[in-house]
């Protein structure tokens, strides 16, 4: 077993974007953080991807709305950010307050700011191969694998999840990196069998230690995005250790080179460039 950790990889990419930030036009980019209502856990995950944009070089704004604001509220804001010229990317924190239409929030930000990638033109560019911002955990998971020698074409890949900005995406950018693909989510039956056939087993369900370390083939490749309280992951991660062959730790897989990915997409919006190099078959 190699642990496949995101720290170095997330250094690596932080400090290109910190090398690219400012290049083209002069001004530090900027990243606006929305977030509706004070989950504890989302304040700490904004706090945490402000502390990286000062650290690379990178402005952000945030802006703070009650757990009573409504849908018109926040699109209200996030349209405002939109067309704000000193702002080039924009990040609405998931989940918002249940009686809020998150759907129609994320849709009012402009394709040229979602740096998140969470909305449905960049959901659409990226499950047909086009330039855009991708959504930044996905990304992150590709761009992983990546710098691990891991080539999924040919492979089978097994997501469990299908949320809008997490295994929905995930499955489609391994489909366009050719693997062939399965989704598991809460309805399907013997999740356990689908992953003893993974190949490469991407888990994202937000259920701590759920996928069980004896499901997983030997020799696969296992990438844990969940992240739940007390920093645990949605994989049993000491007995999947000793089957696969690569592991993403949690703390230090995924999560840090999320933020990367935002970060860098933030840069990118900034210098007036889409971030064509993820899906490369255009299928
Ligand atoms: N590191 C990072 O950057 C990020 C980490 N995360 C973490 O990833 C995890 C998932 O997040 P997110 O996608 O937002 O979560 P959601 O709750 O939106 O989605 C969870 C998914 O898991 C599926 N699921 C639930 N129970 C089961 C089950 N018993 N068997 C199979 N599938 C099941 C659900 O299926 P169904 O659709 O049928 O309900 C759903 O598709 C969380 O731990 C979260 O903290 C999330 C975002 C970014
Ligand atoms: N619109 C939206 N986009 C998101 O990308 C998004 C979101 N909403 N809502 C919540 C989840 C969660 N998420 C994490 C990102 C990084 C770490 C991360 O870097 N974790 C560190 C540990 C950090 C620590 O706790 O010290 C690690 O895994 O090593 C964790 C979780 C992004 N999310």
């Amino acid at each position: 077993m190699a642990l496949m950790s995101g720290t170095a990889l997330a250094r690596e990419i932080l400090d290109d974007a910190a090398r690219r930030a400012r290049a083209r036009t002069g001004r530090k980019p900027c990243l606006a953080t929305v977030l509706a209502g004070d989950d504890p856990a989302s304040v700490t995950y904004v706090r945490m991807k402000q502390k990286r944009c000062a650290a690379t070089g990178i402005d952000s704004r945030h802006v703070a709305l009650p757990a009573s604001a409504t849908t018109r509220e926040l699109v209200a804001a996030i349209t405002e950010l939109g067309e704000d010229e000193a702002v080039d990317g924009i990040l609405l924190q998931h989940p918002v307050p249940r009686h809020i239409d998150e759907r129609a929030a994320f849709e009012a930000i402009p394709p040229g700011k979602d740096v998140d990638g969470v909305t449905m033109h960049s959901f659409a560019a990226m499950a047909f191969g086009l330039p855009g911002f991708v959504s930044c955990t996905p990304g992150g998971i590709v761009r992983l694998l990546d710098a691990h020698g891991v080539d999924p074409a040919g492979q089978r890949a097994v997501v469990i999840g299908r949320s809008p900005i997490l295994g929905k995406p995930a499955a489609m950018l391994l489909l366009a990196r050719d693997a062939t693909v399965t989704v598991c989510h809460s309805r399907t039956a013997n999740l356990a069998e689908h992953v003893r056939q993974a190949d490469i087993v991407v888990a994202a369900v937000g259920k701590p230690e759920f996928v069980r370390g004896d499901w997983i083939k030997p020799g696969a490749v296992v990438v844990d995005a969940g992240y739940n309280p007390g920093n645990v992951g949605d994989v049993e991660f000491d007995q999947a250790r000793q089957r696969a062959s690569l592991i993403t730790p949690v703390p230090g897989g995924v999560g840090p080179v999320t933020i990367a990915l935002l970060l860098e997409q933030t840069v990118a919006a900034a210098n007036g460039e889409g971030q064509p190099e993820i899906v490369q078959s255009g299928r």
